[in-house]
């Protein structure tokens, strides 16, 4: 039986620092899936990655069928999952009412959905002493106006995984929200399309190295939610400490 990790958004950003950090940092594993729609730039990755073998999964996770090609695979692979990384997301920023509706039902669809769709179908694969990421944000700590439905789908991504972390804590599978603030990515490429990115967005932009670096350190001490930097710390401090409906007020 093959030991393997699981990372999907893998093609870019954050998931793609996941895949990298992995492959040096946990020892003995047979293979790294790799699951986002560009297949060219998993390819990339799939060169740069010396010592590890890499397969590639080039799947759209806001189609149905995409849900049943992975249920298939892991059938027939039966593979036995030592982490488990769900990377793939998006956010547009914006007040609601200019937002298209398929933009908002997007980011609830692969955000939220595909996040549990993908934990569901790879849990049953998932062995003692294993890691499940979840990418959440910052911006699940307080709702977000101009990223309102975003931060909505990144509370649940932050519930589902706090929630999801005791369930499974008697067969020792430590489960951590990772919510950094903003990285620098291509994220900011989709989410800043239409207007001007927040200036303290741009002073506060974090390297998805250190982000990924410190989310590996916080899951190894079995830390819930790893927060990357001393702004965003502050952040969700205050964030505890203030109603939602002023944290709203202040951003808004
Ligand atoms: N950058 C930031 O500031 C922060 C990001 N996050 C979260 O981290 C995660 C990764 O973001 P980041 O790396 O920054 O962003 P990127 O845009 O760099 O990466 C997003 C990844 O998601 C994949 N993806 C997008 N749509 C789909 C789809 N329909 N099916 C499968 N995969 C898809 C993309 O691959 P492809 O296009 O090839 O399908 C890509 O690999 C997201 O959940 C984001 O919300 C959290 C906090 C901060
Ligand atoms: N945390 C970032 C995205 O998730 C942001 O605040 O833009």
């Amino acid at each position: 039986m093959r030991d393997i990790a699981l990372v999907t958004g893998a093609s870019s950003g954050i998931g793609k620092e996941f895949v990298r950090q992995i492959a040096k940092k946990y020892k003995g594993l047979d293979e790294i899936w790799v699951i986002a729609r560009r297949k060219d730039k998993l390819r990339e990755l799939k060169k740069e990655i010396i010592g590890t073998r890499v397969r590639i999964l080039p799947l759209d996770l806001m189609k149905e069928e995409s849900f049943e090609r992975l249920r298939k695979v892991l059938a027939k692979e039966r593979p036995t999952v030592r982490i488990l990384v769900n990377a793939s997301g998006f956010g547009i920023s914006g007040s609601f009412e200019h937002q298209t509706e398929e933009d908002a039902a997007g980011m609830i669809r692969l955000n939220c959905e595909a996040l549990t769709r993908v934990t569901y179908l790879v849990l049953p694969y998932v062995s003692r002493g294993s890691f499940i990421y979840q990418m959440a944000s910052s911006a699940g700590f307080a709702p977000q106006p101009d990223f309102t439905v975003y931060a909505a789908t990144k509370a649940y991504a932050k519930s589902f995984s706090i929630a999801l972390r005791q369930e499974l804590s008697g067969q020792e599978v430590k489960v951590i929200a990772v919510c950094p603030g903003p990285v620098k990515t291509e994220f900011f490429d989709r989410a800043y399309e239409q207007e001007e990115m927040k200036f303290y967005k741009k002073l506060a932009m974090a390297d998805p190295k250190r982000v990924v670096s410190k989310a590996i350190r916080d899951a190894r001490k079995n830390k819930a939610v790893s927060v990357y930097g001393f702004t965003m710390k502050t952040t969700r401090i205050i964030c505890k400490i203030l109603p939602g409906k002023w944290i709203a007020k202040i951003m808004g």
